[in-house]
C-alpha cells in the first residue's frame, strides 16, 4: 500500500512544501479520518480538511498569508463545508467545530493579532500541534466524519492511509448497527472531551442563531449550556472584531472553562477575556485610578463588630447571624437598596422570613453600622466592589467595548452584578448572552431579568438534554428533593432535572455509605483507593469549610495528594480535589465523593431549601461514579 508521500505525490499541481505538509498532515490521520486535498487551489477555499481522532481541520498551505478578506472566506467555507454533518448519537457538527490552520511551509508565520480567524503555524508548529491534539473521537467516529466529507467535498481528492470505510449513501440516516456500536464506543470511552466536535442539533442551532437583543440560556445540570455558550463564543468571534468578555460569579470557574476554550479555539488565545465577576471589577476600578480593599477578612470583621451592637434587636427574631448578613449582602447590596425606603418596598424573593416594618428597622440600623465599620477600615464588600464599577462604566463606558459578553452560572448572580453587565453588553443584537439555571441557585436572594431591566422576550432558550451524568446517577440526582418552585430566570417555569432527558450513556455507579464521625477516615479513603480513576478526575465535595478541612486531613494523612478546589485550574496535577459545593458548581469530575455531616451550612439555607439544591448541585458534578456518604454523630 502507497504511503502519504507516494499519495500526495500522486495529486497534481502541489509545490514540494505543500506536498510535505499535506503528506504530514495525511500521516496523521492513520488511526481514522482522512485527508482531503483540493485539486487546483481557488482563492478563500481551503486546500486541505484533515479529518483525524482530533476533529475537523480546514487547512490551507501558502507562503502569504491571506488577506483579512481571504481569511474571512476561508472560514466561511471551512464551516459551510462541515456544518451539520452528523455524529454519533444523533449528535452534529456545528460549524465552530472546525479548525482553520494557515501552515507557512519552512518558514515562521507572521499574522495580525487582532485578525485571528485561524491558527497559523510552520511545520515545527503543524507537527506540535497535532501530536498535542486530544483524541476525542473514535477511529469509528472519525471514519464516519470523513465518510460524510467525501459527499460533499466534490473539488477534493481522498486520500487515506488507513482502510477506507464504506461511504454512506447519500441522504442515508446513521444506520443501526453504526448507532450501536458508536454509542458502546462512546459509552466504554466516553471521550470527555467529544462536545468540541459533536453537538445535539438542539445545542447547534444555538451556537450560530442570531438574536436580536440579550438572550439566556437555561436548563438543568449537565445539558451542556456552558458547552453552548464557548462555541458561541467562538462564532461571534470569528464575525466581529473587538473582546469578548465570560464571566461569572464563581472565582475560579473561569480559569477553567478558560483552559477549555484554549482547546476548542487555539486560534482565539487572547481575545476571549475569561475572569470572574469581582476580579473583573476591581481591576476595572484599578485602571480607573480607583483603588479598592477587598478582603473577606476585613469584611468578616466589620460585620462581626456591627452585629456585636445589633445582635440584641435581631436575635429574637431569628438567632444566627448568616441569615442577617445575606439580609444585607444579597437583599440590600445585591440589590443596590439605598435607603430604607427603598428597603420596605424591595421583594424579598425566596427569603424563608417575612419581616415587620420595625424588624426592618432593625435590619437598617444593622446595615447603617456595617456600612460605618467598612468606613472605618477603608474597605469594601463584595457587591460594593460592583456597584462602584457600574458607577463607573456610567460614568464612562470602557474605551473598547465589548462585543459580546456571556455570563455563566448567572443565577447566583446578585441584581447589581447583572445590571453592570447589562450596561458593558447593551441591548445590540448578539451581544449579551446570559446562561443559568434556577434549581442550581445556592446563595439566597432572587431576582427577574425583568428588574435588572434585560428584556428577553422571544430569546429565552432551553437545553434538555442531559449529557454529563450516566444514568445511575442521573436516576439518583434526580431524587433530590429541590424541585421547589425553579424559575426560568424571568419569573417562568423552569425545566427540572427530573425532567431532562437523558443522553443515552448507561451505567455508573452510587454507592450510598452510613456511619460515624469516627468510621469516616477509613470509608473516605477506601472509596477514593477502591476507584480505578486517575486523581484528577476525582473530586470530594462537602457542604461547610469544617467539613472539607476534616477530608483533607483524613486523606492527606493516609498519603492521598489533595488540591483545594479554590486552587483548580483544569490543569492535571495528579491531585485529588477537594472543596465546598460552592466552589464546585460548573464542573464535573469522573468520580466524586460526597461527604454529608449534617454540621449546619456556612451559609443560611433558607429553611432546606438552599440545601437541597446544594446536594443537587453535588451529585450532578459526577460522570461516572459518585459516592454517597452521610455521616452520624459518633455514639
Ligand atoms: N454535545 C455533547 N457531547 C458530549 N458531551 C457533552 C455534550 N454537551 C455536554 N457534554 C458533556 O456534559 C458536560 C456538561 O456540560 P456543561 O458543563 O456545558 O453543562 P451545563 O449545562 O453548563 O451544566 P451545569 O449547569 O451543571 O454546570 C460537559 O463537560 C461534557 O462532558
Amino acid at each position: 500500500m502507497p504511503g502519504a508521500v507516494e499519495l500526495v505525490a500522486g495529486v497534481p499541481g502541489l509545490d514540494a512544501g505543500q506536498r510535505r505538509v499535506l503528506a504530514a498532515l495525511l500521516e496523521h490521520t492513520a488511526t481514522g479520518g482522512g485527508l482531503f486535498v483540493r485539486v487546483g487551489r481557488a482563492a478563500g477555499e481551503p486546500d486541505a480538511f484533515q479529518v483525524s481522532r482530533g476533529g475537523v481541520r480546514a487547512v490551507v498551505v501558502d507562503d502569504l498569508a491571506p488577506d483579512a478578506g481571504t481569511g474571512r472566506a476561508l472560514v466561511r467555507h471551512a464551516e459551510e463545508h462541515c456544518a451539520g454533518l452528523r455524529g454519533p448519537g444523533g449528535r452534529e457538527f456545528p460549524s465552530t467545530a472546525v479548525g482553520v490552520v494557515w501552515v507557512r511551509p519552512g518558514a515562521e508565520p507572521t499574522w495580525s493579532r487582532d485578525d485571528r480567524l485561524y491558527q497559523a503555524v510552520n511545520e515545527t508548529g503543524l507537527a506540535a500541534l497535532t501530536t498535542r491534539e486530544t483524541r476525542h473521537l473514535s477511529a469509528a467516529a472519525a471514519n464516519r466524519v470523513a465518510g460524510e466529507l467525501a459527499k460533499r467535498l466534490r473539488a477534493y481528492r481522498r486520500l487515506s492511509v488507513g482502510p477506507v470505510p464504506p461511504a454512506p449513501e447519500q441522504g442515508e440516516l446513521i444506520d443501526g448497527g453504526a448507532v450501536v456500536s458508536d454509542v458502546v464506543d462512546a459509552a466504554r470511552d466516553r471521550p470527555f472531551e467529544s462536545w468540541l466536535t459533536f453537538l445535539h442539533p438542539s445545542q447547534r442551532r444555538l451556537v450560530t442563531r442570531r438574536y436580536s437583543g440579550p438572550a439566556r440560556i437555561s436548563g438543568p445540570a449537565g445539558t451542556g449550556k456552558t458547552v453552548v455558550a464557548l462555541h458561541r463564543l467562538r462564532h461571534l468571534a470569528r464575525r466581529h472584531s473587538g473582546p469578548l468578555l465570560f464571566t461569572t460569579f464563581v472565582r475560579t470557574l473561569p480559569e477553567v472553562h478558560a483552559r477549555a476554550f484554549r482547546t476548542l479555539a487555539p486560534e482565539l488565545d487572547g481575545r476571549v477575556e475569561f475572569t470572574n465577576l469581582h476580579a473583573w471589577a476591581v481591576e476595572f476600578l484599578r485602571a480607573r485610578g480607583t483603588a479598592v480593599l477587598l478582603q473577606s477578612k476585613v469584611v468578616d470583621a466589620a460585620f462581626g463588630q456591627a452585629w456585636l451592637r445589633e445582635r440584641v434587636h435581631l436575635e429574637p427574631v431569628e438567632p444566627t447571624s448568616g441569615y442577617w448578613r445575606d439580609e444585607l449582602t444579597q437583599v440590600i447590596g445585591g440589590r443596590g437598596v439605598g435607603t430604607f425606603e427603598e428597603y420596605l418596598a424591595v421583594p424579598r424573593r425566596g427569603r424563608r422570613l417575612r419581616l415587620t416594618e420595625s424588624q426592618r428597622e432593625a435590619v437598617w440600623r444593622l446595615h447603617d453600622r456595617y456600612r460605618d465599620e467598612l468606613a472605618r477600615r477603608g474597605a469594601c464588600d463584595f457587591t460594593d466592589v460592583i456597584t462602584l464599577a457600574d458607577r463607573e462604566v456610567r460614568r464612562s463606558p470602557p474605551e473598547r467595548p465589548y462585543a459580546a459578553v456571556v455570563v455563566d452560572e448567572v443565577q447566583d448572580l446578585p441584581l447589581v452584578g447583572l445590571r453592570l453587565l447589562h450596561r458593558l453588553a447593551g441591548d445590540g443584537p448578539d451581544r449579551l448572552l446570559l446562561v443559568g439555571d434556577g434549581q442550581q441557585q445556592v446563595y439566597p436572594g432572587g431576582w427577574r431579568l425583568s428588574e435588572a431591566g434585560i428584556p428577553i422576550l422571544g430569546r429565552g432558550e432551553v437545553l434538555r438534554v442531559n449529557y454529563r451524568n450516566r444514568t445511575e446517577i442521573l436516576d439518583f440526582a434526580r431524587r433530590i428533593e429541590a424541585t421547589d418552585t425553579i424559575d426560568d430566570l424571568d419569573g417562568g417555569a423552569g425545566v427540572a432535572l427530573r425532567d431532562a432527558e437523558a443522553a443515552h450513556s448507561p451505567g455508573g455507579t452510587v454507592t450510598t455509605w452510613r456511619g460515624t464521625d469516627a468510621e469516616l477516615p477509613a470509608a473516605l479513603v477506601g472509596a477514593v483507593r477502591a476507584l480505578r480513576v486517575d486523581p484528577d478526575r476525582i473530586a470530594v465535595i462537602a457542604f461547610g469549610r469544617g467539613a472539607v478541612a476534616r477530608c483533607r486531613a483524613v486523606l492527606e494523612k493516609a498519603g492521598v495528594a489533595v488540591t483545594p478546589l479554590e486552587r483548580y485550574t483544569g490543569e492535571p496535577d495528579g491531585t485529588v480535589k477537594v472543596g465546598t459545593v460552592l466552589r464546585a458548581k460548573g464542573l464535573d469530575f469522573q468520580a466524586v465523593l460526597v461527604v454529608n455531616t449534617g454540621e449546619p451550612p456556612d451559609r443560611d439555607d433558607e429553611g432546606g431549601r438552599l440545601g437541597e439544591r446544594r446536594k443537587l448541585v453535588a451529585a450532578t458534578r459526577a460522570r461516572d461514579h459518585l459516592w454517597w456518604a452521610t455521616v452520624t454523630p459518633n455514639t
